[in-house]
């Protein structure tokens, strides 16, 4: 059913330098997050500080009862267990075939068998669409195949909770569709927590149940779908419709010439709310809200011709 993470107050820095503070939110049990960001706000730090790889300077991470900020390192070896991490590259062992990277955690992790291994590795490999490539090294395959296979591998012992870091990195527009479905899928089929770092806006509107968005050291706004497909903060709605008009500039936030030349400019309206994507065999995701509800439920007015269509709003050049 997934486990829900409860972030409280948690603030890193590396030495001086802070990378995000006070950042509070809880991730839903079985829910699908996105965490976005400009470059370098520190959300490939905020996947590792989850996983306790990094250890906050203050807060707490609140996992089935047991904060991993603060935890020791037995504690931690076991909550890590809930964890499949799928990494940017897929991560994968280049002298090892697909066959043995994706056995890797049953064999490092496990006392079972090589037939019950190949069970479970054959099965994660179908699931991801993989089955009959086992014997390719990575080096042999594209790399919307190495996610693929990388998933496989994140999926091996039945996680909880799985960190996607920018699943959609260097994939084009269908591989990064068909992937994006994949996650979806996956999140009805083993109802584990999912947490995607991405940059891809069109990803961000149609993929999640929740939205987050950490700026400028801070977490600028973490709730549902619509509430920051519909809100008008100036960063929230600069980002997600992939705007230059608005706070964020070229090398993280404008300064004051160039926020007061933008004044008057008159913003673009909103663009409609997509439909979330839904898993390819119709049945709605346990965590799935009806389109419209949130907006309703808070008195919000959508944007004309929202939850018209999967495709509606995208971002020009998203
Ligand atoms: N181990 C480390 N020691 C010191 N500084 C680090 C360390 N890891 C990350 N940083 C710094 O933390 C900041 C945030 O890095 P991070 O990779 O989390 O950003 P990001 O939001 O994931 O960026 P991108 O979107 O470009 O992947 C960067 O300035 C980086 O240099």
């Amino acid at each position: 059913m997934g486990v829900e993470i409860v972030v409280n107050d948690l603030t890193k820095s590396f030495g001086k330098q802070l990378i995000w503070g006070d950042v509070t939110l809880t991730i839903p049990a079985g829910e699908i997050c996105v965490m976005l960001g400009p470059s370098g706000t520190g959300k490939s730090v905020f996947l590792k500080t989850l996983i306790g790889l990094l250890k906050p300077d203050k807060g707490s991470i609140l996992i089935e009862g047991t904060d991993i900020a603060s935890c020791s390192e037995r504690d931690l070896y076991e909550i890590r267990k809930l964890f499949g991490v799928l990494f940017q590259d897929g991560a994968m062992f280049g002298s090892m075939n697909l066959y043995d990277n994706v056995a890797f955690p049953l064999r490092e992790h496990t006392k079972k068998s090589e037939s019950e291994i190949r069970s479970i590795v054959m099965e994660k490999m179908d699931l991801v669409g993989l089955l009959g490539a086992e014997d390719k090294l990575p080096g042999e395959i594209s790399g919307g195949m190495r996610k693929r296979a990388g998933l496989a591998r994140a999926l091996v012992l039945d996680p909880e909770i799985v960190l996607f870091d920018e699943p959609d990195s260097g994939l084009d527009p269908v591989r990064t569709a068909f992937l994006n479905q994949l996650i979806i899928d996956l999140n009805a089929q083993i109802d584990a927590t999912f947490l995607i770092v991405t940059h891809d806006v069109n990803t961000a509107r149609t993929v999640p149940d929740n939205i987050g968005l950490l700026y400028h050291k801070h977490l600028a706004m973490f709730g549902p779908r619509e509430q920051l497909l519909s809100s008008e903060e100036p960063v929230v709605r600069q980002f997600l419709n992939a705007q230059r008009v608005g706070p964020i500039g070229m090398s993280e936030e404008k300064d004051a010439d160039e926020l007061a030349s933008e004044e008057g400019q008159e913003l673009p309206p909103l663009p409609p709310i997509p439909l979330q994507q839904e898993p390819s065999n119709g049945i709605p995701r346990r965590s799935q809200r009806p389109p419209g509800e949130w907006c309703k439920e808070h008195g919000i007015t959508p944007p004309p011709g929202s939850f018209e269509s999967a495709n509606a709003g995208l971002a020009p050049g998203a």
